[in-house]
C-alpha cells in the first residue's frame, strides 16, 4: 500500500527546483554536513555512515550498508533505521539548492524486508519548491542500483536560518561546532547567498 498525504503534494503554484550554479558536479561525494549526524558523520560508531553523491539535476544518490547495531528483527534493519537512511538521503539534496532545511514531514512505505550486511542503494530528487518548502521523493533499492524497491518516502523540508541551530541545539555541541572551521566552511556551503 502506498500513497502520498496532500500535505506533500505541491501546490499548483510551486515551481521546479533550480541547481545552484556552484552545486558540487555529479558525481562527486557531498561528505558529511556534520561529523557527529547519525546518517553521516564519521564519529557515530553506531551511525549509518551514509555516503551522498550529487547526481544530474537536483538529485542525488547514497549507499548505506546494513550493520548488526542497526537491526529491528533478527538479521532485519530496523524501519527507523531505514526512515534514517531515506531522511539523510533527502537532506543531503539540500546540498545542491545550498539551502539549509530540516525535514517537516516524511512518509515512508517499508516494501520488502532488508537484510543485516545488504547494502541499501538509494537515490533522491527534489520535485518541487514553494517559498521556504521543498518537497522531495526518495527510494531505496537492494541488490544493486536497478534492484527492487525495499523502502521509499516522501518528504517536505523547510527552509531554515543557521539561527534554528544555534537557537535549539545544546550549547556544547553548537559551541563546538562554531569553533571548528571545517563546521562552519560546511554550513556556508549551505547557505543562500553566503
Ligand atoms: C551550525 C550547524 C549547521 C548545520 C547545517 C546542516 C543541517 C542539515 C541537517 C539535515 C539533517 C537531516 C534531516 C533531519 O533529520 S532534520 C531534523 C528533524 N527535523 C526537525 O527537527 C524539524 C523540527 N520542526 C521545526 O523546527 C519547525 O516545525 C519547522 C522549522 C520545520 C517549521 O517551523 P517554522 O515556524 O519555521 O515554519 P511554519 O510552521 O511557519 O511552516 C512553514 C510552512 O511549512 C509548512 N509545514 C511546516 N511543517 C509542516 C509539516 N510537518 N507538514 C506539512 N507542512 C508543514 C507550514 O504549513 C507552512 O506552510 P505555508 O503556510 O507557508 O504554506
Amino acid at each position: 500500500m502506498s500513497g502520498t498525504s496532500a500535505a506533500l503534494t505541491p501546490p499548483a503554484d510551486a515551481v521546479a527546483p533550480v541547481r545552484h550554479p556552484d552545486a558540487p558536479p555529479p558525481g562527486e561525494l557531498l561528505g558529511a554536513h556534520y561529523e557527529h549526524c547519525f546518517g553521516c558523520g564519521g564519529g557515530q560508531p553506531h551511525g549509518l555512515h551514509l555516503q551522498a553523491r550529487a547526481g544530474e539535476g537536483v538529485s542525488v544518490t547514497a549507499e548505506f550498508t546494513v550493520k548488526p547495531a542497526h537491526q529491528g528483527a533478527p538479521g532485519l534493519a530496523h524501519g527507523g533505521v531505514l526512515a534514517t537512511a531515506l531522511d539523510e538521503t533527502l537532506g543531503s539534496l539540500n546540498w545542491l539548492l545550498r539551502t539549509i532545511a530540516v525535514t517537516g514531514r516524511l512518509e515512508t512505505d517499508f516494501v520488502r524486508p532488508v537484510p543485516v550486511d545488504t547494502v541499501l542503494h538509494l537515490d533522491a530528487r527534489i520535485t518541487a519548491v514553494h517559498g521556504r518548502k521543498i518537497y522531495s521523493t526518495a527510494t531505496g533499492r537492494i541488490g544493486g542500483p536497478e534492484g527492487p524497491v525495499a523502502v521509499r518516502a516522501d518528504a517536505l523540508f523547510i527552509e531554515v536560518k543557521v539561527d534554528h541551530f544555534i537557537e535549539n541545539g545544546r550549547p556544547a555541541e553548537i559551541q563546538a561546532a562554531m569553533a571548528d572551521p571545517d563546521q562552519v566552511k560546511r554550513a556556508r556551503a549551505f547557505e543562500v547567498n553566503p
